[in-house]
């Protein structure tokens, strides 16, 4: 069958569990990490996230496909290993499945994805469902690696034993689609008498049930598989080694960010330049007037500002998708374990913390996997602390700002942010586990994935999401706040007949020297934004920040990235660009800033940056992971008194040693 599929996404609440009217229901159900997702993914044409460790799916994702015109509603659940005793995180799935197989009203069809190289461990759960459910496709997936291992499951077999459709599946390269099309068209029935097997082991106790698991595996052939070949061994022996394994996490990241910034230097580049040209063209030919301003000072200068840092966003998310797909982060997670558990964070926070690099946000979801609800709360109350992709446009307009000719100073202190970041959250983790949240984190225990070849082709889509995501915000809600910028800037007009006397006296001085006409523009220039609404707002809360060394300009910038921290980069695009020297040729953000900052204020700036929560979207996933706002007004409490104190000391402390 070759009908491209039609699909739409939702994201339900995780209790909401009504059928689609009409629609038949295929849940996609299986052990973590044995490729559901991909799985769904394949068949929805969707790019849900998928990844190689444990637990990367920590919500019920639903999607609707037409097939031979009839509708069909997909469910991709997280992972789990049974129907009883299920862990926490096994929740979501199990009363998914529990719910759907309870409604008659549901035409349902159970799709249980099954790891081929762990097939035993699969087997428990398929008992289960076998016994529950009336339709059930077993999709025994990764048969890619199975045949590199040189080992072919017996699926008839299988199947005769399990009394359903076992259809062997790479939903990677998508070998065998097509036929697991075919059969959950079909309609699966089960195997209308029952089989032997589940009569054997109906109601069993779960000893018994491994039991017959094992029995069920070596007579389907997969007695041979050997999960782990000596080469992962020996790589695990490494990788986790308490000296060595550290050694290697430590060299894996530093490579990780050193590329990052290596490849996306020239891009970066690019931009910059494209839209100072675009800038200075886009100047020649609007008339200088309001709308000139408008699209010269407020659209390009503010869509510059962010779009500047696509590039690193791109690869970033690139990367640690391939880091991801080859398993090493999971080995990752148990060397930084007993480091973290000093902190009273557990090991299983080191992949949200990984993400929180990128954004907070899937970090916070992510924290699902974590059972203790202390260490959960502990987790999430300090992960907006890590430096998210959003915190890098000022990372870089800061460096290029105080160390535009040293690029190795630049890169130091660019790391030393990143570092304070970490430092700030595991202190933050200290005191909560020391006062609010007393109590020692459980002790790690995660399975380790296999290693797996990473997917370019994953990566790439990932890399391109996430993109897509940054690019949206960017055109929507940063441009919309750039505009109203540029606005508050502008109006109310100042008559230039009627200059304050302090300025039209320094013109009258210029007119007199015969000074480039240019000069005596950017004077009026200046006097006109200090007169706009932007000006005495800034003026206004200008007291607030000066102990920190900010000027009216950079409070009107830090005000407004509480609402979106990567807006303070556009506003000051947008503000000292305005108030600039009305030179056709746009400076960069750096140049512009240098001549306004002082060293000791940009420091300040940088260091406020790292540390303050200055992200709504955040604050309101916090709100519902947990239930209750208090723990988003603390988030964004205890981070605003850090910020806030630590800018002062850099800015007071720096003011005397930089001068
Ligand atoms: N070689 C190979 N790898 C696969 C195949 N299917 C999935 N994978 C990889 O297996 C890993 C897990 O895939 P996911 O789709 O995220 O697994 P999942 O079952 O949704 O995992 P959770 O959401 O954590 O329960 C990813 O690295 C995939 O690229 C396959 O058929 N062959
Ligand atoms: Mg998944």
């Amino acid at each position: 069958m070759s009908q491209g599929p039609v699909a739409t996404l939702e994201l339900p609440r995780i209790s909401e569990n009504r059928p689609t009217a009409g629609a038949r229901r295929l849940l996609f159900a299986g052990n973590p990490n044995a490729g559901k997702t991909t799985l769904f993914n394949r068949l929805t044409g969707l790019k849900a996230r998928t990844s190689n460790h444990i637990g990367t799916t920590v919500e019920v994702r639903k999607a609707r496909v037409i097939w031979q015109g009839q509708p069909v509603e997909m469910v991709d659940l997280p992972g789990l290993y049974g129907l009883d005793n299920h862990s926490a995180e096994e929740r979501v799935a199990a009363e998914y499945i529990e719910s759907s197989l309870a409604d008659p009203a549901i035409d349902l069809t159970v799709v249980m994805v099954a790891d081929a190289t762990n097939l035993e461990r699969s087997l428990y759960l398929a008992g289960q469902l076998r016994e529950r459910c009336d339709s059930l496709v077993i999709a025994l997936n990764m048969t890619d690696l199975t045949r590199r291992r040189g080992i072919e499951l017996d699926c008839q077999h299988l199947a005769i034993e399990l009394g359903a459709s076992v259809v062997p599946v790479s939903a990677r390269s998508g070998e065998g689609l097509d036929e697991l099309r075919d059969a959950l068209v079909a309609g699966a029935e089960c195997a209308a008498n029952g089989c032997p097997a589940c009569l054997a082991c109906s109601g069993c106790k779960p000893a018994k049930r491994y039991a017959w698991a094992e029995q069920v595996n070596e007579r389907a052939g997969g007695k041979g598989l050997v999960r782990d070949s000596r080469l992962t061994q020996v790589l695990d022996d490494w990788l986790t080694h308490p000296v060595y394994g550290l050694a290697a996490f430590i060299l894996v990241m530093g490579a990780l960010f050193q590329s990052i910034f290596m490849l996306a230097e020239t891009p970066m580049n690019w931009i910059d330049t494209g839209f100072a040209s675009l800038g200075a063209a886009a100047a020649g030919w609007l008339p200088d007037n309001l709308l000139g301003s408008f699209v010269v000072d407020g659209v390009i200068a503010g869509l510059g500002g962010t779009l500047i840092f696509l590039p690193q966003i791109f690869i970033l998310f690139l990367l640690i998708s391939v880091l991801e797909d080859t398993g090493y982060l999971a080995r990752a997670a148990f060397v930084v374990d007993r480091y973290m558990a000093r902190a009273g964070l557990p090991g299983r926070a080191f992949v949200p913390m990984l993400s929180a690099h990128a954004c907070a946000i899937p970090a916070i979801m992510s924290t699902r996997t974590i059972d203790n609800p202390r260490d959960r709360l502990a987790t999430m109350l300090v992960l907006p602390l890590f430096s998210c992709s959003a915190r890098i446009p000022v990372y870089i307009m800061v460096t290029a700002m105080l160390f535009a000719d040293q690029p190795l100073l630049a890169g130091a202190v660019f790391a030393g942010a990143y570092f304070l970041g970490i430092v700030a959250a595991f202190a933050a983790a200290v005191v909560i586990r020391g006062t609010l949240l007393k109590g020692r984190p459980n002790p790690l225990l995660i399975e380790l994935p296999t290693y797996k070849r990473p997917h370019l082709q994953t990566a790439l889509t990932t890399a391109i999401d996430r993109s897509g995501l940054f690019l949206r915000r960017a055109a929507t809600l940063i441009l919309t706040i750039s505009v109203i910028l540029w606005a508050l800037g502008t109006f109310p007009r100042l008559d230039p007949e009627q200059l304050p006397a302090a300025t039209a006296e320094q013109v009258e001085q210029l007119q007199a020297e015969q000074a480039a006409p240019e000069r005596i523009d950017a004077v009026v220039a200046a006097a006109q934004l200090e007169y706009s609404f932007a000006g005495r707002l800034g003026k206004t809360i200008e007291p607030v920040f000066a102990p920190l060394g900010f000027d009216w300009q950079i409070s009107v910038g830090v005000l407004a990235s509480f609402a979106a921290r990567e807006v303070i980069a556009s506003t000051l695009s947008v503000l000292y660009g305005m108030g600039g020297d009305g030179e056709e040729d746009p400076d960069s953000i750096g140049e512009r800033l240098r001549d306004n900052v002082s060293p000791a204020a940009g420091l300040s700036l940088l260091v406020f940056f790292v540390l303050a929560m200055q992200c709504l979207p955040t604050q309101v996933i916090t709100r519902r992971e947990t239930g209750t706002w208090r723990w988003p007004l603390f988030q964004l409490g205890y981070m605003s008194v850090l910020a806030y104190t630590a800018a002062f000391i850099v800015y007071q402390v720096g003011s005397i040693w930089l001068g």
